[in-house]
């Protein structure tokens, strides 16, 4: 069996970033910089005043009250630029560039609010509510480094340096194939031994809350011909990045991924020492496109994306940090876990960093409705027999 870390490395080891594109700010949330963004002017690019009141030469307004005469009117956007001459004020909205001469601003709440003139009634700090061009940031300065994942505020950053658009990492493209003839389409009759599927619903939806784009194919039928053609038409569309099956990868007599990829030489299938997700296989279909083929327990589909997925998509977004938050927690209850393999228990935090297992006791790869109860993925290590009460243990959180 091969460590949960040596198959978590290949897993990730089948992930380059994809190259890069340009993208108006509407659709930059998200997205992954593929490009160092610099300042090409100040910022903010003029003097301007940061609040509404008079722009005054402070000479003037030392001994107070004082009045001075009102020659200019500057809403946030003018363009003028009046000379302000001993004895003068102009007024100044927030944000409007600050009149040569002027060196304070004084809010209007400590003057008479006047028009033609003005009575200053407080005298002003030197450079008093001034913010100065280039106090942001200078021409030339790193204001969003490569890599950064594009939030609000990066996009803010963005449209502030005059940016209509930005260079990013295409989002990873990823066919979800679920397999196996039990499976019908959720919504439908069950007839004895028929189970809906869940599996290309959950992973089509954990890709594409990796910031991914999910292309849900499935559920296919476990016929390995028919696999094995879908799968060569996927490695065949340049505009598939990767295929993530779930099911048929054990040791049944109709495991039908393992099946339809018997001959392929580029994908391995290997039991790893993980529980659950112990039947895993990943590799590279004939025409370059990774594959992971994870198993169909739904527990085990979930861990396994969690693992072996998510981290390579991330990669393939362009992001440098590709690991979920972990914390360490205390276990509140506690739990079997199986000997010889990591396990990867599904958790709920009762308290602050307390953790008792969300979908019961047992192993319970199967235990579908449950797992939504699960906030964390607690990462016991492969020598730990028992999680004690008490016991801290690593959580991956997920949620
Ligand atoms: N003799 C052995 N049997 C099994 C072993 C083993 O080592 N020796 N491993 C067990 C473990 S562990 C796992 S995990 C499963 C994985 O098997 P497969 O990946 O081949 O998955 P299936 O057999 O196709 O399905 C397993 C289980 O999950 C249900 N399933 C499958 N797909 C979906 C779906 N899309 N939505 C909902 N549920 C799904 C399926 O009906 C089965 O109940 O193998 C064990 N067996
Ligand atoms: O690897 Mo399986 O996931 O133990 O149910």
């Amino acid at each position: 069996m091969r460590a949960l870390d040596e198959h978590r490395a290949a897993a990730l080891a089948l992930a380059a970033p994809l190259p890069a594109v340009e993208v108006g700010l509407a659709d930059a949330l998200g997205m992954v910089l593929a490009e160092d963004v610099r300042a090409d002017e100040p910022l903010p690019r003029w003097d301007n005043s940061a609040m509404d009141g008079y722009a005054v030469r402070r000479a003037d307004v030392l001994t107070v009250p004082a009045v001075l005469r009102v020659v200019a009117d500057l809403p946030a956007g003018s363009p003028d630029e009046p000379a302000l001459e001993p004895g003068t004020a102009a007024r100044i909205m927030t944000g409007a560039p600050v009149p040569p001469g002027a060196d304070a601003v004084v809010p209007i709440e400590v003057t008479d609010a006047g028009t033609t003139t003005v009575e200053i009634r407080v005298a002003p700090e030197p450079a008093a509510h001034i913010r100065r061009a280039g106090e942001d940031a200078i021409p030339g300065d790193l204001v969003l480094a490569a890599g950064a994942l594009l939030g609000p505020a990066h996009v803010a950053a963005l449209a502030s340096t005059c940016r209509s658009s930005a260079l990013v990492h295409r989002r990873p493209r990823i066919a979800v194939v679920s397999t196996g003839d039990e499976l019908v389409p959720p919504g439908t009759d069950l007839r004895r031994g028929q189970l809906p599927d869940s599996n290309s619903w959950l992973l089509a939806a954990a890709v594409t809350e990796a910031g991914a784009v999910a292309v849900r194919l499935g559920p296919v039928s476990d016929d390995p011909a028919a696999l094995l053609e879908l799968l060569h038409s996927l490695d065949a569309d340049p505009s598939v990045d990767g295929v993530v099956t779930s099911g048929g990868v054990s040791m049944g007599a109709f495991d039908v991924v393992k099946a339809a990829l018997a001959d392929s030489p580029g994908v391995e299938f290997l039991p790893v020492a993980v529980q659950p997700g112990k039947p895993q296989g990943l590799g590279r279909l004939p025409g370059g496109t990774p594959i992971w083929t994870l198993p169909g327990n739904p527990v085990s589909s979930f861990a396994s994306f969690e693992m072996f997925v998510r981290p390579a998509l991330g990669r393939m977004r362009g992001l440098a940090a590709v690991e979920r938050p972990t914390v360490t927690a205390l276990a509140d209850e506690g739990w079997r876990t199986p000997p010889g393999r990591a396990q990867l228990m599904p958790v709920r935090f009762v308290g602050d960093a307390r953790v008792v297992p969300a979908t019961g006791r047992g192993s319970g790869s199967h235990l579908v409705a449950r797992l939504a109860l699960a906030e964390g993925l607690a990462v016991v290590p492969a020598e730990v027999d028992e999680v004690v009460v008490g016991a801290s243990v690593h959580v991956l959180k997920v949620t």
